[in-house]
């Protein structure tokens, strides 16, 4: 016997419409929709005892049982439908959005930097410039109690402390980005509170190291 002839090796089935030639036991899938549950019960989730119900089959494959609906017959529904069928997004009405859903963010008060006061602008100059903290050869581990911070309030020396440190402000005012008015707020003080309230995740020991001049000295009072 020659190859051709052995047809043994094969199975043929002819293909036709998909509709009438499913197999028995098995529904018809080309009728199965998904539908928003809110706007029609009576569907693969909801209960079909309403006006759908009789769009609703129930099928069973095994152990299988589900609902088949017939959506081509309920396009001509008396509720207005998208072509689809499905229309999730019209269904939620302004009451049933989550009341805290769109919390309005705080507002950022960021203030637009001048050329050549950005961060990486400052970031430089801690790098460059050899005497930011104005000590002129003192040592930045001196005891400076509150007092004396309190001195340097003028615009050539502006002194803060920031969590048991003692910083000359002064060149790092104008890059700050919250503005040089809300630093202002810092000068002649202990503005650890201040700081924090803002923006306890800025690292300020590595931004103003270089403008240390001292280490607060706690005071017994
Ligand atoms: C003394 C050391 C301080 C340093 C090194 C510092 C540094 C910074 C930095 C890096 C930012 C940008 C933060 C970000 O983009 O997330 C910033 C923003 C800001 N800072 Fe400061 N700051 C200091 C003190 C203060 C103080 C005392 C106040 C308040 C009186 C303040 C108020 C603000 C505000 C309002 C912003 C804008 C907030 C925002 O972006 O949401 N800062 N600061």
């Amino acid at each position: 016997m020659n190859e051709a002839e052995n047809s043994d090796d094969f199975t043929f089935c002819q293909v036709g419409d998909q509709n009438t030639n499913a197999p028995k036991g098995l529904p018809d899938v080309s009728s199965i929709s998904i539908e928003d549950k809110k706007k029609s019960s009576g569907t693969i989730w909801g209960d079909n005892s309403t006006s759908n119900a009789d769009l609703v089959k129930q099928e069973k494959v095994g152990t299988l049982t589900f609902k088949v609906i017939d959506a081509s017959s309920q396009k001509k529904s008396t509720e207005p439908s998208k072509e689809s069928g499905v229309d999730v997004g019209s269904s939620i009405n302004a009451s049933q959005k989550p009341k805290n859903a769109a919390k309005k963010p705080v507002a950022r008060a960021k203030v637009p930097y001048q050329i050549g006061y950005s961060h990486m602008d400052w970031l430089k100059i801690t790098r460059t410039h050899p005497d930011l903290a104005g000590l002129k050869g003192q040592s930045n581990k001196r005891l400076i109690p509150l007092s004396e911070v309190k001195l340097h309030q003028s615009e050539d020396s502006m002194w803060t402390v920031l969590k048991g440190r003692v910083y000359n402000i002064t060149p790092y005012m104008k890059f700050h980005p919250g503005g040089v008015d809300m630093l202002m707020k810092a000068v002649g003080k202990d503005c650890t509170a201040l700081f924090n309230k803002y923006h306890a995740w800025v690292n300020a020991e590595f931004m103003l190291e270089k403008c240390l001049v001292g280490i607060l000295e706690e005071s017994r009072q």
